[in-house]
């Protein structure tokens, strides 16, 4: 059955059964759904689009200080058409953070390129501490939310912590979508990465989902944080749980949106383990899926680095 709005489930809930129920159906029949109840207040995340709209009201200049030209390890800002999804300019502009760490020495790996520092505008010094504040609650809420998933899916608790054990890879942006003609992309369609997704939505729509072959618009609600699946629930469960295609309409000229995206991956040198789930979710699994656009692959870095190269193909060329 289509459904006209995601399930909306509650957080604080999950330590029922009944809840975890509705978290499976909801992460196995749409892979999308609102998180609400989740211990942020509704004033922590208005800070968070305050302050965010605080760094894009700066000077093209200032925000060009900290550009993701800078970054090999694509960190910073991107102005509008600097980003690429589906073979077509999206009409965005975005900060991006991810975890705060010195680069190695040498790379071993190609996908050790997403490990280094983050760029802080000095324009702005609240930002770097608000948002690494928000990272942090976010993941405390993904990983227990991961946890009940495992446990919904009929494995143990922590089946996929081992894969986390020296702390998740997370990546996160600030985003502002300019208005602009009706038939604009603000960001293509596109499955995201990681194991979960978070955004958090000001008041203006524009996010959609695709379920059963149609785009479904995800009304902003307030409070709630939208989450979604990634590839490596995906390669987790062995396609039990598919990654959702999403994209963002641009906004109408004379308005915009602001949204926050946090993406929870495993850590960068763990390889997704394949949960031994019961027969019955095991045949109705579609398998993981394989474009030949888009491969999933198992080893976490190199999952991570396939999607930053994809969208940034210019990061750090200013470096
Ligand atoms: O801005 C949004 O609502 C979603 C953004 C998104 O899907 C992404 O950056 O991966
Ligand atoms: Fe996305």
């Amino acid at each position: 059955m289509a459904i006209q709005q995601l399930p909306i489930i509650s957080y604080k809930q999950l330590d029922t059964q009944a809840e975890r129920e509705r978290l499976l159906w909801a992460a196995s029949e749409v892979g999308f759904f609102y998180l609400v109840e989740h211990g942020l207040s509704e004033a922590d995340l208005d800070a968070v689009l305050r302050v965010s709209r605080r760094f894009f009201a700066l000077s093209q200049a200032a925000k060009e200080q900290v550009s993701m030209a800078y970054s090999p390890h694509f960190r910073g800002y991107n102005a509008v058409g600097q980003e690429v999804t589906a073979g077509a300019v999206d009409m965005r502009e975005q900060f991006d953070w991810m975890n705060e760490e010195p680069a190695p020495q040498q790379l071993q790996y190609d996908w050790q390129r997403v490990i280094g520092p983050n760029l802080w505008p000095a324009a702005l010094p609240p930002l770097r501490e608000q948002l690494l504040s928000l990272t942090l609650r976010q993941t405390e809420i993904a990983v227990t939310l991961l946890r009940a998933l495992c446990q919904a899916l009929g494995v143990a608790w922590n089946a996929l912590d081992d894969s986390f054990r020296d702390g998740p890879y997370t990546h996160s942006k600030i985003i502002r979508y300019p208005g602009t003609e009706a038939s604009s992309q603000g960001v293509g369609a596109h499955k995201d990465p990681g194991y979960l997704t978070f955004v958090l939505q000001d008041q203006q729509s524009g996010l959609e989902v695709e379920h059963q072959g149609e785009w479904l618009d995800v009304e902003p609600l307030s409070g709630s944080f939208v989450v979604n699946i990634g590839e490596l629930l995906e390669l987790a469960s062995d396609g039990f749980l598919q990654a959702t295609n999403h994209r963002v309409r641009a906004p109408k000229p004379g308005t915009e949106r602001f949204s926050v995206a946090y993406f929870m991956a495993a850590q960068l040198d763990a390889t997704v383990p394949v949960l031994d789930l019961p027969a019955a979710m095991k045949a109705k699994s579609k398998g993981v899926s394989t474009d030949p656009n888009n491969p999933l692959l198992s080893q976490v870095g190199e999952n991570v680095l396939k999607g930053r190269v994809r969208s940034h193909p210019d990061a750090g060329k200013a470096a």
